[in-house]
């Protein structure tokens, strides 16, 4: 906990500030934050507005948790200054985490409990008044009805993390910290688990959410994505995707594997990603590339197409020139 910290007391003030507090639920600049001599997050700023449902991503160790962390006052940031719920981050962390829910990546409730007893108990923490009657409408909300007796670490995946969820919310947080929360959940929970996220969104809960899967990164109002502690990209994903000027061709033929490897020798060719079946080309000079493709004209057994960029596309060709810039 930073030494600078101060609890801002006056509890009425702060909720009459929220109610009417800023257009943006996370507003900050220029933060830094080094362990040691690695320095893992660089001058990142990010907005994100109210009731809105931003999407963290980047590669593991890129420095998305560490930011989080230092959004909700856990880790004071090296350099850089903000608000989160209009609360000052350096000054007035506990403030804000009265009115945060953190879904941290590891499952935290008590495995030997049921999921009545960790709801129960995660509301009367919370000082929620009847926790009883809280921890039954979450069971409502979140569709465990029949599984309340059940212990919660006999849960499967996908039910861990919707009481992981059902525990985070029982506060009525104005802001939702998802550190990758649906990371091994199969695909009809991650659904599922994401019309959750829509409906709570709807109400006004404003909800920053970090995934490595694209899918959800479409699910999301905004975007941004973090690599090496610097934020490469931001907005909407068709923000983001036109914003990477790359010009996509898609080439389908015998052996993928072996056809990626030979194009990524070919200038003129940035981006060389396999995609079952076919490779995914891209490159930013639309004439080179054009050169680089018209130079395969006499292999028939290729077939070419002109494609539009994925956002998985926009993310690897970010991955690497980000690598040659920080090499
Ligand atoms: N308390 C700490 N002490 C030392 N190094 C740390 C600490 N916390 C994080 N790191 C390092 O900071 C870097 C960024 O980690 P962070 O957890 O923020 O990344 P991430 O983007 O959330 O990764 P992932 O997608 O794997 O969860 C990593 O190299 C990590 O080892």
């Amino acid at each position: 906990m930073s030494g600078r910290e101060v609890d801002g007391g006056d509890l009425a003030a702060q909720d009459s500030a929220l109610a009417t507090g800023p257009d943006y639920a996370i507003d900050v600049q220029g933060l830094s934050k080094s362990f040691g001599t690695n320095q893992v997050v660089h001058n990142l700023s990010m907005r994100v507005r109210r009731g809105q449902i931003y999407g963290f991503l980047g590669p593991n160790g890129s420095g998305k948790t560490t930011t989080i962390r230092m959004l909700c006052g856990l880790l004071t940031p090296d350099e850089g200054h903000g608000t989160c719920l209009g609360m000052d981050i350096l000054t007035q962390g506990r403030a804000i985490r009265r009115h945060v829910g953190y879904m941290t990546q590891k499952f935290s409730l008590y495995a030997d409990l049921s999921v009545r007893e960790n709801l129960e108990f995660i509301a009367r923490i919370y000082g929620v008044p009847d926790a009883e009657a809280a921890a039954a409408e979450a069971i409502v909300a979140l569709g465990l009805e029949g599984r309340e007796r059940q212990l919660a670490g006999d849960l499967s995946g996908g039910w861990k993390q919707r009481l992981a969820l059902g525990a985070c919310i029982l506060p009525k947080p104005q802001l939702l910290l998802l550190d990758e929360p649906t990371a091994g959940v199969d695909p009809k929970a991650r659904r599922e688990f994401w019309a959750q996220i829509h409906d709570l969104a709807a109400e006004g809960v404003t909800v920053l959410v970090s995934t490595h899967y694209m899918d959800e990164a479409e699910r999301c109002h905004e975007i941004a994505y973090i690599a090496y502690g610097e934020l490469l990209a931001q907005g909407t994903v068709d923000e983001v995707v036109a914003g990477s000027a790359l010009h996509m061709w898609r080439v389908t033929g015998p052996d993928p594997a072996a056809l990626a490897r030979e194009l990524m020798e070919v200038p003129g060719i940035e981006l060389v990603a396999p995609f079952g079946t076919s490779v995914h080309v891209g490159g930013r000079d639309r004439a080179a590339l054009e050169r680089a493709v018209a130079s395969f004209a006499a292999r028939e057994e290729l077939v070419w197409r002109p494609d539009s960029p994925s956002l998985e596309d926009v993310f690897i060709d970010l991955i690497n020139r980000s690598r040659d810039n920080f090499r």
